[in-house]
C-alpha cells in the first residue's frame, strides 16, 4: 500500500505492486503517461523499491541541486551492485565516488580536457574520419558505426594513450559490446525488479551482460599490464599511467581505492560514457540534417562565410557560428539521448512538494520533461534550431535544456562532449556538403522523436545504410 504522504501514483496491487503500470511501453513512455495523470512528482512500487520520478526544470533543481546531499548516491540495483561491483565512477558512492571523481577530473584535465591539446586530438581524428567518408564518396554506407569508432578514439587517446584503426578487430568488438550493454532494453527492468535475474534462460540478457563484461575487463587488464611494464615515473603518458603512479603513492594505505580493480572499472566507465553518448548525438544530428536540407544548407553557408573551405573550424570560431551552435543544441534537445538520466537514490527521507521521498527510494531525474517542455519549446517534436537564436541572430536559451543532467552527478565529460559535438559536426557539414535525403520513405516525426537509444540505433542502421554522401 502506498503511504498517504508519498508522491501519488497508481494503486499498488498485492505482491506485484505497480508492475502492470510497466505494460504501457518503455519506461519513458510509462513516465510520460503518469505525468499526464499525476503532475511533476509521482511514484511506483516495483520489487523492493519505491521509484520516484522528478519532472520539470524547477523541481529538478530543487531536488538534485538544493538537496544534493540526499540525492547524489546511486541505488543498490543489480547493474550497480553486481555488474559494476560499486566501483568506477558511475556506480560508486560516498568516499570512493568523491575521491575517484575528483582524481579523474584532475587527471583528465592534465591530458587535455578543456584544453587546446584536446582540440588538436579531436581535429586529427576528425580528419581521418572525413578521409574515410571521402573514399566512400557516392557509395551507400552505414555511418553510425564509423562515427562510434571515431568518437571512441578520442577518449582512448586520453585514457590508454593511443588510437585504433577503424578496422581493428579488438577495438571494434569493444565498441560494439559497450553499445550492446548501454542499449540493453531490459537493463532498467532488471534493476527495478531484481527477481528477474533468476528467470531461467537469458530472456533478460543477463548472461550476455556477464559475458560482455568478462571480455571488456580482460581487454582493459591487458592494457593496464602493458602500461605497468613500460611505466616511467617521471612521465605519465595517459590516464592509466597517472592512476598507476597514484597507486604507488597509496600502496601502504589499507583499503585504498587506488588499486587495479578500481582503475579497470573507471577506464570502462570513461570508455562507455565517452563513446556511446557523443556518437549517438552526432548520428542524431546527421539524421536531422538529412531530413531538413534547408537547415543543413544554412549551417553550411554559415561555416563557409566564417571559416571558408581551406581549414577546419576550431573552438575560437565557436562564438561566430551561432546557427551551428543552435543546430547542436536543438539536436541534444530533440535527440534527448538520456531522457531519464541515470538512477539516483535517496539516502534520507526528503520532502518535495509536500510529499515524502522515502530513504532508499530510486529517484529518476526526468530530463525529458525539460527537453520537451511545451512552454519553452512549442511544437517540441519539431526540429527547429531557431529556438536557440534570438532576434539579434545570437545563440541563446541553451540553459533551458539539461542533456548532461544536473547536481553533483552532472556528466563528468560535458566539456569534452561539447568540444567533440562542435568540431565533428562543423567538419562533417563543411566537407560533405550534402547528405542526401533518404528517399525511399521519409521517417515519421513520431519515430524520429522516439528517444529510446535502443530504437535509435536500429533506426540509424536503416536510415544511414541507404544514404549516399556526396562532396
Ligand atoms: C553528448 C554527450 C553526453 C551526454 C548527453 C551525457 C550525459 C550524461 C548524463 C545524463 C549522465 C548522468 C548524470 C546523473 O547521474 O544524473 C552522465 C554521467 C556521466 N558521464 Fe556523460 N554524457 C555525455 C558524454 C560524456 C563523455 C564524453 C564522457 C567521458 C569522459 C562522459 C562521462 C560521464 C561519467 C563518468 C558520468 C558519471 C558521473 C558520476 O556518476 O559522477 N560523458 N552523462
Amino acid at each position: 500500500k502506498r503511504p498517504g504522504d508519498l508522491p501519488p501514483g497508481p494503486t499498488p496491487l498485492p505482491l506485484i505492486g505497480n508492475i502492470p503500470a510497466l505494460f504501457g511501453g518503455d519506461l519513458l513512455q510509462v513516465s510520460r503517461n503518469l505525468r499526464k495523470q499525476y503532475g511533476d512528482l509521482y511514484s511506483l512500487s516495483l520489487g523492493p523499491y519505491w521509484i520516484v520520478f522528478v519532472n520539470g526544470y524547477d523541481l529538478l533543481k530543487e531536488a538534485f541541486v538544493k538537496n544534493a546531499d540526499v540525492l547524489s548516491d546511486r541505488p543498490d540495483t543489480f547493474s550497480i551492485k553486481v555488474l559494476s561491483e560499486r566501483r568506477g565512477i558511475v556506480s560508486s558512492n560516498g568516499h570512493r565516488w568523491k575521491g575517484q571523481r575528483t582524481f579523474a577530473l584532475a587527471a583528465l584535465r592534465v591530458f587535455g580536457f578543456g584544453k587546446r591539446s584536446m582540440e588538436t586530438k579531436i581535429l586529427e581524428e576528425n580528419k581521418n574520419f572525413i578521409e574515410i567518408l571521402e573514399k566512400e564518396n557516392g557509395k551507400p554506407m552505414g555511418l553510425a558505426g564509423l562515427i562510434n569508432r571515431s568518437v571512441s578514439n578520442v577518449i582512448c587517446s586520453i585514457t590508454v594513450g593511443k588510437t585504433f584503426s577503424y578496422d581493428d578487430e579488438g577495438f571494434t568488438q569493444a565498441v560494439n559490446l559497450v553499445g550492446e550493454e548501454i542499449s540493453n532494453p531490459y537493463g532498467p527492468l532488471v534493476d527495478m525488479l531484481p527477481f528477474l535475474q533468476y528467470v531461467p534462460g537469458d530472456m533478460f540478457l543477463i548472461k550476455r551482460s556477464f559475458k560482455n563484461k568478462a571480455i571488456l575487463e580482460q581487454a582493459v587488464k591487458e592494457e593496464i599490464e602493458e602500461h605497468r611494464q613500460t611505466l616511467d615515473e617521471n612521465d605519465a603518458r595517459d590516464f592509466i599511467d597517472a592512476f598507476l603512479l597514484e597507486e604507488m603513492k597509496h600502496k601502504e594505505e589499507e583499503g585504498t581505492d587506488f588499486e587495479d580493480d578500481q582503475l579497470q572499472f573507471t577506464i570502462l566507465d570513461l570508455f562507455a560514457a565517452g563513446t556511446e553518448t557523443t556518437s549517438t548525438t552526432i548520428t542524431w544530428a546527421v539524421l536531422f540534417l538529412m531530413q531538413n536540407m534547408d537547415i543543413q544548407e544554412k549551417m553550411h553557408e554559415e561555416i563557409e562565410n566564417v571559416v571558408g573551405s581551406n581549414r577546419q573550424a576550431t573552438l575560437t570560431d565557436k562564438t561566430d557560428l551561432p546557427y551551428c551552435n543552435a543546430v547542436i543544441t536543438e539536436t541534444q534537445r530533440l535527440g534527448n539521448i538520456v531522457p531519464l538520466s541515470l538512477f539516483h537514490m535517496a539516502t534520507e527521507d526528503l520532502v518535495l512538494e509536500n510529499r515524502r521521498i522515502p530513504k532508499g527510494a530510486i529517484v529518476i531525474p526526468v530530463l525529458d520533461s525539460v527537453q520537451n517542455d511545451e512552454k519553452n519549446f512549442p511544437n517540441p517534436e519539431k526540429f527547429d534550431p531557431t529556438r536557440f537564436i534570438n532576434n539579434e541572430g545570437k545563440y541563446c536559451n541553451q540553459d533551458k535544456i539539461m542533456p548532461f543532467s544536473l547536481g553533483r552527478r552532472v556528466c563528468l565529460g560535458e566539456s569534452l562532449a561539447r568540444m567533440e559535438l562542435f568540431l565533428f559536426l562543423t567538419s562533417m557539414v563543411q566537407n560533405l556538403s550534402s547528405y542526401h535525403q533518404w528517399e525511399n520513405s521519409h521517417p515519421q516525426q513520431s519515430e524520429v522523436s522516439a528517444l529510446h537509444m535502443d530504437r535509435f540505433h536500429l533506426m540509424c542502421d536503416v536510415f544511414l545504410g541507404d544514404v549516399c554522401l556526396s562532396t
